[in-house]
């Protein structure tokens, strides 16, 4: 096991991140497979939405928290622009209300949206963890986490034109949030990215930031199991889980 303490390359991090992804992203949920081949009732792609609202809606709180916690003018001006991006600059809309946007496009009231009252159990616990672990972790593993960015511009895609093809009740306008994440996510991963590459600079350093990916990909993953086991069929173990 000599080779398991040995500094990887910043390439082959790099590479073992991608690979986190290409394995473990909720891109291969099967909710995700659903909703994206327009597969679900407007009942179920409501409770996609609303539930996805909680996510966006404590981003925000992640992120101040983990910019609370950075050192330097640098890395808080860099991490600054991601809470703006969520929370709109008093002008231009931020993810949160862009997010209400599409909500209101699929029907649901507003109120009934940001009450909260209809989440399942499971998206607040998930969620909750994200902004937990920031808070408690190190930076460097913090910074790591936001990495499932890397693989969100490609789902962002497919989910556009997936549910415009599948579902007569969504239109541009509703979609519209996820333009600008086309855009914003590779600035945010640029960043992120060469910052784990620099500053892990140890093995079990670099082990944390894999670790910290894979604990993101595994809240994402959770949030999904949570609407299928409710809204679709029981029975999708995540992969790496116990398999009967
Ligand atoms: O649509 C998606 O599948 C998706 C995934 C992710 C992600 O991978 O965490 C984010 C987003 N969207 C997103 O819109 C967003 O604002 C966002 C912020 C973050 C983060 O970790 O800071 N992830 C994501």
């Amino acid at each position: 096991m000599s080779d398991a303490a040995a500094l990887l390359a910043p390439e082959e991090l790099e590479a073992r991140l991608r690979a986190i992804g290409a394995e473990r992203y909720h891109s291969l949920h099967p909710f995700h497979r659903l909703l994206h081949d327009g597969k679900l009732s407007r009942g179920q792609v409501q409770a996609w939405a609303l539930n996805r609202y909680y996510y966006q809606a404590r981003i925000p709180a992640k992120d101040a928290t983990l910019l609370a916690r950075l050192p330097t003018p640098a890395l808080r001006r860099e991490w600054r622009r991601r809470l703006v991006d969520h929370d709109g600059d008093g002008g231009r809309p931020g993810g949160v209300e862009r997010w209400l946007a599409l909500t209101d496009g699929l029907g649901l009231d507003r109120g009934y949206v940001t009450s909260l009252a209809g989440l399942l159990p499971a998206t607040r616990f998930a969620v909750d963890a994200y902004v937990d672990f920031v808070r408690d972790r190190s930076v460097l593993e913090a910074v790591a986490s936001s990495l499932t960015e890397m693989f969100s511009p490609a789902i962002i895609s497919e989910r556009v034109s997936g549910m415009l093809r599948g579902y007569p009740f969504v239109d541009a306008a509703t979609l519209a949030y996820f333009t600008p994440r086309l855009t914003q996510a590779p600035q945010d991963v640029a960043f992120a990215l060469d910052y784990v590459k620099a500053e892990a600079r140890t093995r079990a350093a670099q082990e944390s930031v894999l670790a910290a990916l894979r604990f993101k990909c595994d809240l994402l993953w959770a949030q999904l199991d949570a609407l299928h086991h409710a809204y679709v069929v029981p029975g999708a173990p995540p992969p790496g889980a116990f398999r009967p």
